[in-house]
């Protein structure tokens, strides 16, 4: 086993991820790395197994190198078995149930056995849900074979939950780059897109296949008003497929191609902040996932959320929990047509998504007004990184 020894001090902590598809497990967690580094001063060390999909979001990162830091965040290639050596520091957490390397428990196990003090704070990192089982849940202790203790930390919408992602001064970044129009018309122009005058309405697209998407796209070809649909390579552009004149496979980003009113444009990639300011920029987002769902949220701007699917439609389950939410207080008519809009999304339904589509726009403005309120709700004070780095203190 070659080994490259982490020299750094104990107190650091480790996060394991592995990219089960797409980009959302290694979003959340280097979305948290960068913020327990640059909020708390943690040295910490991701450990990623798929540093290539890692690249579409962080596009300076060398796929090919074991060992970079970027934002103060040592970010290792975890191969399996692990050829660095680990050394325990304070927190190890799995995101999302993934397996810790055999190593690293051999490693905790020892730890625990000699001095149960010396050994790491070991959490699992949940995935998001607005369901209400999960305020029982949070927090909950699993004993491992050794007697450790493995702690579950569940995100969420309360205060009996984990709590959300949320950098301490997003939402005065946010609101200084939403008061002045430049921004967001410099940053279509440094995006390539051509064309977007600053009334114009602007819709991001980040979803995955569905042919409710097709039905949007035909339908914004014929609004009064031009629209313009930013998309990046990827699942949306399957189902833009059947209305473009050429194979997707070919489309390069600065592309556009002009269909009635509707102008879809081919957007590149961008880092974090690239893709929260992109969301920000738009008058509506199309997101999916979990952290572009949130991301959505703190953009306070009006949204679908196509979520990820499940077995047995199970997300749609998760997808009523968080409407329940997020429509709590709100008219009944802004609340039936966001409702149904997204659930026409979800489901492919063509005619009601376009049906429900109409009806949005007739109440855009409260529904803009609520986009603007419910990051300050969602949020309960305290976002996920601050309860975290409490809950590691009191357990
Ligand atoms: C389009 C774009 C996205 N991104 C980032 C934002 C997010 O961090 C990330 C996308 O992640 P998500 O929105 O979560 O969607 P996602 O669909 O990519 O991710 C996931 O969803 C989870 C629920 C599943 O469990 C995962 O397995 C995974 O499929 O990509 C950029 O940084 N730049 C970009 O240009």
């Amino acid at each position: 086993m070659t080994t490259a020894k982490l020299t750094q001090a104990t107190k650091h902590w480790d996060i394991f991820c592995t990219v089960v598809d797409n980009y959302g497990d290694i979003g959340v967690t280097w979305r948290l790395a960068k913020q327990l580094a640059a909020e708390y001063h943690i040295p910490v060390n991701l450990w990623v197994d798929d540093l290539h999909s890692f690249s579409h979001i962080l596009p300076s990162l060398n796929p090919a190198l074991r060992q970079q830091t970027f934002n103060s965040v040592n970010i290792f290639q975890w191969n399996n078995p692990l050829d660095i050596s680990y050394v325990a520091g304070s927190v190890v957490i799995e995101a999302f149930a993934c397996e810790l390397p055999e190593q690293v428990k051999s490693v905790i196990d020892k730890l625990h056995n000699q001095a149960q003090s010396v050994a790491p704070h070991w959490l699992n990192l949940e995935y998001l849900s607005a369901e209400d089982w999960v305020d029982g849940c949070h927090g909950l202790p699993s004993t491992q074979p050794s007697g450790i203790k493995k702690w579950f930390y569940f995100p969420g919408f309360n205060r009996k939950t984990g709590g959300l992602i949320r950098e301490k001064n997003l939402f005065n970044e946010r609101d200084q780059w939403q008061a002045n129009p430049n921004n967001k018309m410099a940053l279509f122009k440094q995006l390539g897109l051509r064309g977007i005058h600053v009334d114009d309405t602007v819709v991001s697209v980040f979803s995955y296949e569905s042919p409710a998407l097709t039905a949007l796209m035909a339908q914004w070809q014929t609004l009064a008003k031009p629209i313009h649909a930013l998309i990046p390579k990827g699942r949306s552009l399957t189902s833009v497929a059947p209305l473009l004149p050429v194979d997707v496979n070919d489309l390069m980003p600065g592309q556009q191609f002009k269909m009635g009113n509707l102008t879809l444009h081919i957007l590149p990639m961008t880092d974090q902040i690239g893709f929260d300011r992109l969301l920000w920029s738009c008058d509506f987002n199309i997101v999916r996932g979990e952290d572009s769902f949130l991301r959505a949220q703190w953009a306070a701007k009006p949204f679908i959320w196509h979520i990820y699917p499940q077995e047995d439609d199970y997300h749609l389950v998760k997808l009523q929990a968080f409407m329940r939410i997020y429509c709590d207080n709100l008219a009944a008519e802004i609340s039936t047509a966001w409702c149904e809009v997204n659930l026409a999304f979800n489901q492919g339904d063509q005619q009601a998504v376009v049906n429900y589509w109409q009806q949005l726009h007739s109440v855009i403005l409260p529904l803009q007004q609520h986009a603007l309120n419910w990051p300050n709700n969602a949020l309960n004070d305290a976002d996920l990184a601050s309860r975290l780095v409490q809950f590691v203190k009191n357990s």
